[in-house]
């Protein structure tokens, strides 16, 4: 979906994702979100600090996590801690976050141990690099497609720092009712040309049962689904 501008995406993300919590509280209960990182969602998430929601029902697990200490200002966590998670009353015991601080190969396995026995989220949310990256899986690597890959993969050797990262899989985010990429700013024109155009970026690797929604500026996305 193409909006206006940058604050029209945020108060439509800010919407759907607000739609998407009363829809699983009233079904199921709960609210399986999973946070995108970045810079994109951060006005988003500031938005959600005054949000009429019953916060008690929502669990919260990030996409992707940067190696550095747990309280690095580049960690996706502490973003969304700063931005959100810090002014509203989600039991801390359902904040999930990954605990990358540990390196990427023994972050992956805890957080696959964290993974392990939770259903599909109700609503994912992806950010796009201009290399076509989402939450932390770069071209040309493995980005756990088979569904039989484990749900947290080890990355190395990220072209955008830090080098070590830990990310969910291809396959465990497509595990979703919603998964809903944000895009902004005129840096993201040409990949999502080329993912329009068919190209194999990772992105294209997320694949829910539901398909993807793409929220972008229309400058980006004039018209159609990818
Ligand atoms: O490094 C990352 O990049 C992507 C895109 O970030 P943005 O700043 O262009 O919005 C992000 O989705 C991912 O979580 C993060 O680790």
């Amino acid at each position: 979906m193409g909006v206006a501008d940058a604050a029209t995406l945020w108060q439509v993300a800010y919407r759907r994702i607000l739609d998407a919590a009363a829809c699983a509280i009233e079904r199921r209960g709960r609210f399986l979100i999973v946070l995108a990182g970045g810079s994109t969602p951060r006005a988003i998430y500031r938005m959600l600090r005054a949000a009429d929601t019953d916060w008690s029902h929502w669990q919260v697990y990030f996409g992707d996590e940067r190696c550095l200490p747990a309280d690095n200002a580049e960690r996706n966590s502490r973003m969304a801690t700063d931005a959100w998670l810090n002014h509203v009353p989600i039991p801390q015991h359902e904040v999930h976050t990954i605990p990358a601080e540990l390196g990427a190969s023994m972050a992956a396995l805890a957080y696959a141990e964290t993974l392990r026995g939770v259903g599909d989220f109700d609503l994912v949310l992806l950010g796009l690099g201009e290399d076509g990256h989402t939450a932390s899986l770069f071209p040309d690597r493995d980005w756990g497609v088979a569904a039989s890959a484990p749900d947290a993969l080890a990355v190395f050797d990220a072209p955008k720092p830090p080098p070590q990262r830990v990310s969910l899989s291809a396959a465990r985010l497509s595990r979703a009712r919603v998964v809903l990429f944000l895009v902004d700013g005129e840096s993201k024109r040409d990949v999502v040309a080329r993912w329009r155009m068919g190209a194999d970026i990772p992105a294209r690797a997320i694949r829910p049962e539901t398909g993807v929604d793409v929220l972008t500026e229309s400058i980006l996305f004039p018209a159609g689904v990818i």
